[in-house]
């Protein structure tokens, strides 16, 4: 036994451990898409299934003060959709909640949370398929959802020097939401434009139907869940890119609330949880997938420099990772 705590090690060191531990496992035929992905993927039948799991913990993804019940179970849901919206639109079918409840949670609020839960399974048309649920300290939210991949599986791997790097909307508005939340919360009352942010950080929307549409002529993809910067250095730090800062598309809200441009792109980097899409696309199909979905920006170019590199306005800037970490 070593004497390490898991903050030393951290979660992405802790993955690649679990990974290495069961490499043996994994050598099997019928999975497309192994652990290290936004979904695991395995054939049955001719069709590929994709399964994933997200976690919403009180104190750690939410307040109960800052957040509706109903967000809370609706947000459990889209942020498992988001995983299965970046192999390239798998459709969610079947939902699996597990639940971990303080004994003394006014039951009218748990009811509330699945009223959430529904309204977000309704869109999709996902089936609640079981659960489980305990006594725990705080409030937990574990999901599990199924989906069927389409003709286009699209991995976090395959960006290609030359490729195009393509995001769905603007970044950084949820990761103001918190900021907002943290500061002024109880203090204040919030402006509009400060709830339109509050509201991107409580209810976030899977981009499932965009996936869908742009799949076929994608060469990776990911959903931002970390933050823009950790998912490009997961869709491209093997290869390498060239980010130009001043490309990144931000809301008119994050930009009147947070005047200072470094503080706009920090957000934009690292706010993390705003749940849009960072893929990749050959420069030849780059113009049918912004026609395909307007709100697409491009932000950058894949390199085979094996390094992501910033620039603003052309100018390089350094930048280290200054974002969330679980442990
Ligand atoms: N405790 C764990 N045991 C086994 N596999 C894990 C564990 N935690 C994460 N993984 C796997 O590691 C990979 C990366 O997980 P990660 O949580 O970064 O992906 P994600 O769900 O897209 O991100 P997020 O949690 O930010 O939404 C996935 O394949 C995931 O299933
Ligand atoms: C109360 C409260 N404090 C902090 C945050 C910010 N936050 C929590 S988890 C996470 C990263 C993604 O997590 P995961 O990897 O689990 O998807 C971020 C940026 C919040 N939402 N609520
Ligand atoms: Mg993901």
């Amino acid at each position: 036994m070593s004497n390490k705590t898991i903050s030393s090690v951290g979660e992405f060191g802790f993955i690649n451990i679990i990974k290495k531990k069961f490499a043996l496992q994994r050598r099997n035929k019928q999975v497309s898409v192994p652990i290290g992905d936004d979904c695991f993927c395995f054939k049955s039948g001719g069709i590929n299934l994709c399964v994933t799991k997200d976690m919403l913990v009180e104190d750690v993804h939410f307040k109960k003060e800052w957040t509706y019940p109903q967000e809370l179970g609706a947000k459990a849901v889209e942020v498992n959709v988001s995983d299965a919206a970046s192999m390239g639109g798998a459709l969610p079918k079947y939902i699996f909640i597990g639940l971990g409840l303080p004994p003394e949670t006014d039951f009218k609020y748990v009811e509330k949370i699945y009223q959430g839960i529904k309204n977000a399974c309704a869109k999709y048309k996902i089936l609640l398929a079981g659960g489980d649920s305990v006594k725990s300290d705080k409030i937990i939210i574990s999901v599990t959802v199924i989906a069927v991949g389409g003709k286009n599986i699209v991995q976090r791997t395959g960006a290609k020097a030359g490729d195009l790097i393509g995001v769905t909307n603007t970044f950084g508005n949820a990761g103001a939401g918190v900021e907002l939340l943290y500061k002024y919360a109880g203090k204040r009352k919030f402006n509009k434009e400060e709830k339109y942010l509050i509201k991107k950080q409580n209810s976030p929307q899977a981009r499932l139907k965009e996936a869908g549409k742009i799949a076929k002529y994608l060469t990776s993809m990911t959903d931002a869940s970390d933050g823009l910067y950790v998912s490009l250095d997961l869709i491209a730090a093997k290869a390498g890119a060239n980010i130009a800062l001043e490309k990144i598309p931000l809301s008119k809200e994050l930009k009147n609330v947070f005047k200072d441009k470094q503080k706009q792109i920090n957000l934009a980097l690292f706010g993390a949880e705003d749940f849009e899409l960072v893929f990749t696309v050959a420069k030849s199909k780059a113009a049918a997938v912004k026609k395909l979905v307007p709100t697409v920006s491009y932000i950058g170019e894949i390199t085979d420099s094996k390094k992501v590199k910033y620039f603003y306005n052309g100018k390089e800037q350094k930048i280290k990772y200054a974002g969330f970490k679980h442990f």
